[in-house]
């Protein structure tokens, strides 16, 4: 079974990943960007405000493809539980917002997707695996942006605001693969009210 954590930088998503790892010590913990070196380059990527946010998407992609082969579909093959810090909803919503913000592209002469949301699920479509379940950390853009420190350009409430905006349209694409959990509690409020969420959903899956 494969469970997703998902969320604004600074939602709480590593806090409670961490935390998991006591509940499910048997269970495969992973994360994306992955720490392979496609997964340095993403960060080399983040880094760079003048990245080009196509080249973006396919770095953070060709880490998802390497991060499938060689992590998940191994340990769902074994039939581990695996629990990936971030997946590929991410990349629905964070470049799905960067593509559509992207100013300067057309003038450029460079084509670009007419729904980047759309566009960057159908790239994934032929050989992506589908979580089972997406816990979706749901916080405000601006305490998102404060507790994440605005460390790199992803980290601004604006930007924030239109990745949440995404992550909402996903849901309505697919509300019952998510299960909203509010990330303004405390974080021992969080850790419970997801626990249980898991706790219901693995025994289901042993039904
Ligand atoms: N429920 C919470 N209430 C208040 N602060 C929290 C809560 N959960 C986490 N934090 C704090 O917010 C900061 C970011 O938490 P964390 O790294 O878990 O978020 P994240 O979603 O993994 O962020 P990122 O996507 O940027 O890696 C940390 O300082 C953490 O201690
Ligand atoms: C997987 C993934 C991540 N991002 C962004 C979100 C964060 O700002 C950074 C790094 O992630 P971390 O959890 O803070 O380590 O990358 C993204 O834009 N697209 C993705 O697919």
């Amino acid at each position: 079974m494969l469970i997703t954590l998902e969320g604004l930088d600074g939602s709480g998503k590593t806090t409670v990943w961490e935390a998991l790892r006591d509940v499910y010590p048997e269970a495969t913990f992973t994360r994306e960007p992955t720490n392979s070196w496609y997964g340095d380059a993403v960060y080399r990527s983040i880094d760079d405000d003048e990245a080009d946010p196509l080249a973006e998407l396919f770095l953070y992609t060709a880490d998802h493809a390497d991060h499938l082969s060689r992590v998940v579909a191994p340990a769902l093959e074994r039939g581990d539980l695996v629990v990936s810090d971030r997946y590929s909803d991410s990349r629905f919503a964070y470049q799905g917002a960067t593509l559509a913000a992207e100013t300067g592209a057309k003038e450029a002469g460079t084509r670009r997707p007419a729904d980047p949301l759309e566009y960057v699920v159908e790239i994934h479509e032929p050989f992506s695996i589908s979580p089972d379940l997406t816990i979706y950390l749901d916080l405000d853009p601006e305490t998102a942006a404060t507790r994440a420190g605005t460390t790199n350009k992803f980290e601004r409430a604006e930007y924030l605001a239109s990745v949440r905006e995404n992550y909402e349209r996903l849901i309505e694409r697919e509300p019952n693969r998510f299960v909203r959990v509010d990330a303004t509690r405390e974080p021992d409020a969080v850790l419970e009210r997801v626990t249980d969420v898991l706790a219901d959903a693995t025994s289901e899956a042993h039904d």
